[in-house]
C-alpha cells in the first residue's frame, strides 16, 4: 500500500490575524494510500514580552535574537553598551538596557519602569575562576552578585508584575552542569550555580500557584567569550571532553534551543526542573 505523509506547518499566530487561507491544499487520494496527515505547531511568541540578562554577548545575546525572531516584544538587559547598540542594529525594534546586575540600587533604578513582562531569562553570569585556597572576598561578593543575587532581585521584579497583572509567566534560569559536579578552580561558580538551582525549585514552588513556572538550563562548556576565556586550553578542554559521552561541548544554539523549549507552552508541566544541556556529562 503507497502511504502518503502530509506535513502541515501551521504558525501559532496572533488570534487577532485573518486565517483565511492564501492557498487551499489539494489532496488527491489514489485508492488504497493511506495517508498520515502532521501538524507540526511552530513555537511563538508573539504577544509576549521576554527580559534577557545577560543580552549583549555569548548565549544571552542569542537567546534574545531568538526570541525577537519568534515574535516576542525582547528587553535585552547587558553590562555594556556597545553590546547592546549593535544588538539593537541587528534587531531593530529590540529595547536595551544598560546596567550593571551586580549592583542591586542600580539595578532596582533601571528595572522600575520596564512595564510589564512575561518571560524572564536570568543568564547573566560571570566565572571567576581561583583555587579554594585562594578565594578571595571580592570573586566571591562578585560572583554571588551577578549569579545568584541578581537572579533573585530580578525575578521579584518580574513575578510581582505578573502576579499584579494575574497573568501567567515562565522564568528559565541559566544554571551550569558545574552546579552539580566540582570542577576544579570553580569553588565559587559551582557555588553559585548549586544556589541558583536550589533557588529555581524553591521559586517554582511558591510561584506555581501564580501559573508561573521556573526551571534551568544546564549547560556543558560552551566556546562563548567565558568559555574560551576558561577552556582554550587543549589539554584542560580534554579532560573535560573526556567525562562527556557525546564527546563534545555544547554549541550556544543548544542553550538556546532548551531555554525556549522551557519559556514555550510545550514544556506547560514543566517546573522546578534542571534540564541539563551536557552530552550526558552529568550520567556519569
Ligand atoms: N560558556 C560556558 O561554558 C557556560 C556558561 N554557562 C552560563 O551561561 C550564562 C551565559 O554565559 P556565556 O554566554 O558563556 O557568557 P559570556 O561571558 O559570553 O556573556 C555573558 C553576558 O552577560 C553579561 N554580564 C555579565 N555580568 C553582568 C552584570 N553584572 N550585569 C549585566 N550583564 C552582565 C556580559 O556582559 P559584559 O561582557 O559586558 O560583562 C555578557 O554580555 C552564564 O550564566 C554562565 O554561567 C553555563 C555553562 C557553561
Ligand atoms: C563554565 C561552566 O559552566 C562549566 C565548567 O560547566
Amino acid at each position: 500500500m503507497a502511504r502518503l505523509c502530509v506535513v502541515i506547518r501551521l504558525r501559532t499566530e496572533d488570534p487577532g490575524v485573518d486565517w483565511t487561507p492564501a492557498s487551499s491544499l489539494d489532496l488527491r487520494i489514489h485508492s488504497g494510500t493511506s495517508v498520515l496527515i502532521v501538524v507540526e505547531m511552530e513555537r511563538s511568541f508573539a504577544g509576549r514580552r521576554a527580559l534577557v540578562t545577560g543580552a549583549g554577548k555569548g548565549i544571552g545575546r542569542d537567546t534574545a535574537k531568538a526570541l525577537f525572531a519568534s515574535g516576542a516584544q525582547v528587553v535585552a538587559v547587558s553590562r555594556t553598551q556597545e553590546d547592546l547598540v549593535s544588538l539593537a542594529q541587528e534587531c531593530p525594534g529590540i529595547e536595551t538596557l544598560c546596567v550593571d546586575l551586580g549592583d542591586w540600587e542600580a539595578t532596582e533604578r533601571a528595572l522600575s519602569t520596564i512595564g510589564p513582562v512575561d518571560l524572564l531569562v536570568n543568564n547573566a553570569g560571570v566565572a571567576l575562576l581561583q583555587p579554594f585556597l585562594e578565594v578571595t572576598k571580592e570573586a566571591c561578593d562578585r560572583s554571588f552578585d551577578v549569579n545568584f543575587r541578581s537572579v533573585v532581585q530580578v525575578s521579584q521584579m518580574v513575578a510581582q508584575g505578573l502576579i499584579a497583572r494575574g497573568a501567567p509567566g515562565a522564568i528559565v534560569n541559566v544554571s551550569s552542569q558545574a552546579s552539580q559536579r566540582a570542577v576544579k578552580d570553580h569553588a565559587i561558580y559551582c557555588s553559585t550555580k548549586g544556589a541558583m538551582d536550589m533557588l529555581t525549585k524553591v521559586m517554582a514552588l511558591e510561584l506555581g500557584p501564580h501559573k508561573i513556572r521556573v526551571n534551568t538550563v544546564n549547560p556543558t562548556v560552551v566556546m562563548t567569550a567565558m568559555g574560551r576565556a576558561n577552556w582554550s586550553d587543549a589539554q584542560k578542554a580534554e579532560s573535560m571532553l573526556s567525562r562527556i559521552p557525546l564527546g563534545k561541548f555544547a554549541e550556544v544554539e543548544d542553550v538556546v534551543n532548551a531555554i525556549l523549549f522551557l519559556l514555550s507552552d510545550q514544556s506547560a508541566m514543566t517546573t522546578g526542573s534542571a534540564l541539563p544541556v551536557d552530552g550526558g556529562y552529568l550520567v556519569g
